[in-house]
């Protein structure tokens, strides 16, 4: 039977998500494609991560037993593993439920897609200073629908105008949520603010992952 490596699981308010400040429950997947220098989630990516082997029926299990109905999907990367399909179509039949997945933008989603009114991707761009922009799979923007977010990760000025580029050149706000999120402790807050001020970014949502100001950076939260 298949089982699917958890490295964690646990309830929290959503501090990132398109549901941030709502209640959710997190399950989070081992191994990840890619290396973001800011990666605050590192340990779940490393050979001896603590992992515990769930089929999907366990983990839908523990969910209802949460009593919680928005469930954030994440990782590591959450969609390395192609059965995660599977998962997520076990999941997504349960109309009560709510499911987001954090994806870090290389993995194509036309693989994990479906027409489930309760299933949001939430694709991290990756900006030129986290180094893992080369890996972006560009061809998710064609496909990306009105039930997504598109979040671009920044760390620099530079990120920024990164952001802004893809944003204009495939009509972003017309088609997805756009979020600027700030890597933790690296990017001065009101710089981001100013410069969606200075180029007229109506409807882009400034993101701070809400969970680093109540705990700070920590496990299980
Ligand atoms: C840990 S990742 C896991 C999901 C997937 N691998 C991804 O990158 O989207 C979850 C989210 O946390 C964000 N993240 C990780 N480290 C961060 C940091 N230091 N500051 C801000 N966001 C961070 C990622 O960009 C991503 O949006
Ligand atoms: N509270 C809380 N909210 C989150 N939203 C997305 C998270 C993630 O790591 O993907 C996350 C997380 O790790 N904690
Ligand atoms: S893609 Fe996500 S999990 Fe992987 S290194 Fe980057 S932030 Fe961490
Ligand atoms: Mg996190």
């Amino acid at each position: 039977m298949k089982h699917y490596n958890v490295v964690e699981k646990f309830i929290s308010i959503n501090g990132e998500g398109q549901r941030s400040g709502e209640l959710a429950v997190f399950i989070r997947l081992a191994k990840c494609n890619l290396r973001c220098n800011y990666c605050d989630t590192m340990w779940a990516n490393e050979e001896n991560a603590p992992v515990t082997a769930m089929t999907k029926e366990d983990i839908y299990n523990y969910i209802l037993d949460t009593k919680v109905k928005n469930i954030t999907l994440t990782g590591g990367e959450p969609l390395l593993d192609r059965e995660v399909k599977d998962l997520i179509e076990y999941i997504v039949k349960d109309k009560s439920l709510f499911l987001e997945i954090e994806t870090n933008g290389s993995i194509d989603l036309n693989l994990f897609r479906s027409d489930a009114k309760n299933l949001s991707f939430t694709m991290d761009y990756k900006g030129p200073s986290s180094e893992m922009e080369k890996f972006m799979f560009i061809k998710n923007f064609e496909t990306i629908s009105h039930k997504d977010t598109v979040k671009f990760v920044v760390g620099d000025y530079n990120d920024l105008l990164k952001a802004k580029e893809i944003m204009e050149k495939y009509d972003l706000m017309n088609r997805c949520s756009v979020y600027f999120s700030s890597v933790y402790k690296k990017i001065e807050l009101d710089e981001i603010v100013e410069f969606m001020k200075k180029f007229n970014l109506n409807g882009v949502r400034l993101q701070l992952q809400m969970h680093k100001f109540i705990w700070g950076n920590k496990q299980g939260v």
